[in-house]
């Protein structure tokens, strides 16, 4: 069996004059993290919002599990395993971190009215589960305004999870957060998903990170993939080094 989980072929988007993805085909292997990097601009973020069903291409096709899911709104893409976190946490800053996973699940299992008695949704042992998986079983009912930015980026990673992805896509996902913490975020966050058996793809901007939790790395420029390889063979690369990290250090 194959083991591809997302494929894209010859996506092509165009903002004005922009060639935001020029051609774009790939395939995202199950049970690899895949990083992307590239300079601003090239074109990542769009991938991403392509592969989600928030952006529609002009030209080309995403399959998920070998299905065409090019036309499905970002909802159904969602429902067929594919979830979205984002470089500022979508979350309900006003609710406990333990409603927000059980908002989350609501609309998972198309529950009415999820905070009317959450007490008996029997999800809720799930999702005590998942929020000790990302380390913040402590903060079950603190107030999601009262958290750090690295509590609520680990938070929002559980209520991804809480929709059972198999393939979940990150936005920088320790962007925002104090780089002594970075690490110890990538380490739960990574560990997480291993338990989850889910695989991720993360735009990263750090190449340290991508050095530790990568499992490979495609290099973006100009709406297309310049190049793709293990972290080591990337992040040693000429072009890498003079059109990516000379641009981030
Ligand atoms: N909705 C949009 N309307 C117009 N132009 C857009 C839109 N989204 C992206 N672009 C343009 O497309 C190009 C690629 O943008 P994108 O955000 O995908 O790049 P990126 O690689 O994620 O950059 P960064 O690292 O800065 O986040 C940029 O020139 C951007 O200005």
């Amino acid at each position: 069996m194959s083991d591809v989980l997302l494929e894209t072929r010859n996506l092509v988007i165009k903002f004005g004059g922009v060639t935001a993805a020029d051609n774009v085909s790939l395939k995202i292997h199950a049970g690899r993290n895949l990083a992307i990097i590239g300079p601003n601009g090239a074109g990542k973020t769009t991938f991403l919002n392509i592969c989600t069903g928030w952006l529609k291409p002009s030209n080309g096709q995403v399959l998920f599990e070998g299905q065409d899911v090019t036309p499905l709104p970002p909802r159904k893409i969602v429902d067929r395993g594919v979830a979205r976190a984002f470089q500022i946490p979508q979350l309900f800053t006003e609710h406990t971190a333990l409603e927000n996973l059980l908002i989350s699940v609501s609309a998972r299992d198309k529950l009415r009215n999820p905070l009317m008695d959450m007490h008996r949704i029997p999800e809720r042992d799930e999702m005590l589960h998942l929020l000790d998986m990302v380390g913040c079983a402590d903060v079950a009912d603190t107030l999601v305004v009262e958290l750090s930015e690295g509590q609520r980026k680990l938070i929002d990673i559980a209520v991804a999870l809480a929709l059972k992805p198999r393939l979940l896509l990150m936005d920088e996902p320790t962007s925002g957060v104090a780089s002594s913490e970075k690490h110890s975020i990538m380490e739960i966050l990574i560990g997480a998903l291993k338990e989850a058996n889910v695989t991720s793809v993360f735009v990263e901007h750090d190449m340290g990170i991508v050095e530790n939790y990568a499992d490979e790395v495609a290099v973006w420029n100009s709406g297309n993939v310049q190049l793709r390889g293990s972290p080591a063979e990337i992040l040693e690369h000429p072009d890498v080094i003079r059109d990516v990290i000379g641009e981030v250090v």
